[in-house]
């Protein structure tokens, strides 16, 4: 797991064991022991998770760098209240894509309430549950369940549906779940990642932040699984789509006017 802040006392008096410290201590740490957090703009971190890049490091401003306005926001921060704007729209999002994966063989306009409803009760029971009980693996496993359940019906319509979309699938699991294994390393193997950064130049020690790869492999993985819940559904609509690739790398999904049809 991530590390949690190791704090001293309760609520707005509680400090981190960084802050007893005088300041020149933090730099002699940088020399003899891996980096340490440091004390920043945002206070002490309220939050139940504290990812393993080492805190203000960068910028008295920013406690780790990132991605995406909650994501960012969080982890800017490390505030409750800000992990809640990273996390809660996890659960929503993945909903939304189950509710589109689930519901792609449906005539145009279908609307499936039973499963809007089922969705709906599914993300308020999680936020409340998780606004009472602040626990991250609560969290964790609510979303992988979703993501589950997003991988089961992937494979399920390309391979025997349209499996001429493996390719993408696949493409896109893959990412994702190689994202998810650094993510998990990041958090196993905190302590020598930060060893190590201590010792690398800079620019190769911000490689080894697995965290954000982490961020940009699912960020990658959901976007190819959103373009190949476009091509089913647009495929079956009988809207012809078809995957360009952008300057050659970057794929997009181009579906003709229906005038051109
Ligand atoms: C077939 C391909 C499947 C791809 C699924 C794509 C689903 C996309 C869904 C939502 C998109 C949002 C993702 C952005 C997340 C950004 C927020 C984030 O990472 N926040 C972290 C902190 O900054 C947060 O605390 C991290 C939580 C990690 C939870 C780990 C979940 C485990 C995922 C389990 C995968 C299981 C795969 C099972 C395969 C059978
Ligand atoms: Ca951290
Ligand atoms: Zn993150």
């Amino acid at each position: 797991m991530a590390r949690k802040p190791v704090q001293i006392g309760r609520g707005a008096e509680s400090v981190t064991v960084q802050q007893l410290l005088p300041p020149s201590t933090d730099r002699i740490s940088l020399v003899m022991a891996p980096a340490a957090d440091r004390p920043g703009y945002w206070g002490t971190p309220t939050s139940t998770l504290d990812w393993c890049e080492e805190n203000y490091v960068v910028s008295y401003y920013i406690a780790e760098f990132s991605v995406g306005i909650g994501s960012w926001s969080f982890h800017m921060t490390l505030q409750y209240e800000m992990q809640l704007l990273d996390e809660l729209p996890m659960i929503y999002s993945c909903c939304i894509f189950v509710y589109c994966l689930y519901e792609c063989f449906k005539q145009e306009h279908a609307v499936n309430l039973f499963s809007v409803i089922l969705l709906l009760t599914f993300s308020v029971i999680v936020s409340v549950i998780y606004l009472i009980w602040k626990e991250p693996v609560f969290h964790q496993v609510m979303y992988a369940i979703l993501v589950t359940f997003l991988v089961f019906r992937s494979v399920y319509i390309v391979t025997w549906v349209y499996p001429w979309l493996k390719a993408l699938g696949f493409t896109s699991l893959s990412v994702f779940l190689l994202g998810f294994v650094l993510w998990n390393i990041d958090n196993m193997m905190c302590d020598s990642l930060r060893s190590a950064r201590d010792i690398l130049p800079p620019v190769v020690g911000a490689v080894t932040q697995l965290h954000a790869w982490w961020h940009i492999l699912t960020g990658l993985g959901s976007y190819l699984h959103i373009l190949l819940s476009l091509q089913i559904r647009s495929t079956y609509l009988k809207h012809r789509p078809k995957v360009q690739f952008l300057c050659g790398v970057w794929p997009m999904l181009h579906i003709e006017s229906q005038k051109d049809s």
